[in-house]
């Protein structure tokens, strides 16, 4: 089973109180986003591989660590995911962007996909899917197929959240094992129409203004 791991850092938890006020407006719920998602790449980038490096510094030549192993590359699903990529990049400055498209439809809250641009190494680069919300988890589900179904392995993907209900995890977790969840914080359930309790209502609509 991957690993599950809520990000508790005191400045994400702070942030993300911040952003659940409804009073909060566009402008400093985008950059609060930005924020947490760049604390939370520090936090999920924690297990990237390293290697023995020369380096000569004006003093010595001494061996020093770093990085190895894939490249990276950040997958937001639109709309929302979107929010977290510069956050994300502001760490991981050289890492690509792929772009899975999805929406929930409001009655059945299925997930449709209506939009797929990856690069084209995508198989072989260490994956960092990102949106703020698992709610039922289909969204992310279907992303993650997608993927897969282009040849990326589970083990290298990673799904970071910022609000997640306990159903969502569950889903991710029976659908996709091999895939690590991390989260800013685990909320108590989803409501009647899907949205996450006491979350911070629809992440897209409060990041682009819409609604
Ligand atoms: O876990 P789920 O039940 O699938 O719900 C979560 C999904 O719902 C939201 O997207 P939405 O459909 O509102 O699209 P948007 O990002 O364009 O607003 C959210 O950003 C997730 O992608
Ligand atoms: O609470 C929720 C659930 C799904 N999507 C959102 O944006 N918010
Ligand atoms: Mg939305």
């Amino acid at each position: 089973m991957g690993k599950f791991a809520v990000l508790d850092h005191p400045l994400i938890q702070h942030k993300l109180t911040l952003i659940r006020d409804k009073k909060v407006g566009t402008k400093a719920f985008r950059e609060t986003v930005n924020e947490i998602s760049a604390l939370m790449a520090y936090e999920v980038s924690r297990d990237m591989p390293l290697e023995d490096v020369e380096v000569e510094t004006p003093i010595t030549t001494t061996t020093q660590k770093q990085l190895s192993g894939k490249k990276v590359a950040i997958v937001p699903i639109l709309r929302a995911g979107l929010g977290m990529v510069d956050g994300m990049t502001s760490l991981i400055p050289a890492a690509k962007v792929g772009f899975i498209g999805m929406y929930r439809d409001e009655e059945t809250l299925k997930p449709h996909e209506y939009f797929v641009k990856l690069p084209g190494d995508i198989a072989e680069r260490q994956l960092f899917v990102v949106d703020p919300m698992l709610a039922t988890g289909g969204s992310a589900i279907m992303a993650i197929d997608a993927l897969k179904k282009r040849g990326c392995s589970g083990e290298n993907i990673k799904f970071a959240c910022l609000v997640a209900a306990p159903e969502g995890v569950k889903a991710l977790q029976e659908a996709h094992p091999d895939v690590d969840i991390f989260t800013a914080a685990l909320d108590d359930h989803l409501n009647e129409n899907g949205y996450i309790v006491p979350g911070l209502g629809d992440a897209g609509d409060r990041l682009f203004g819409t609604k």
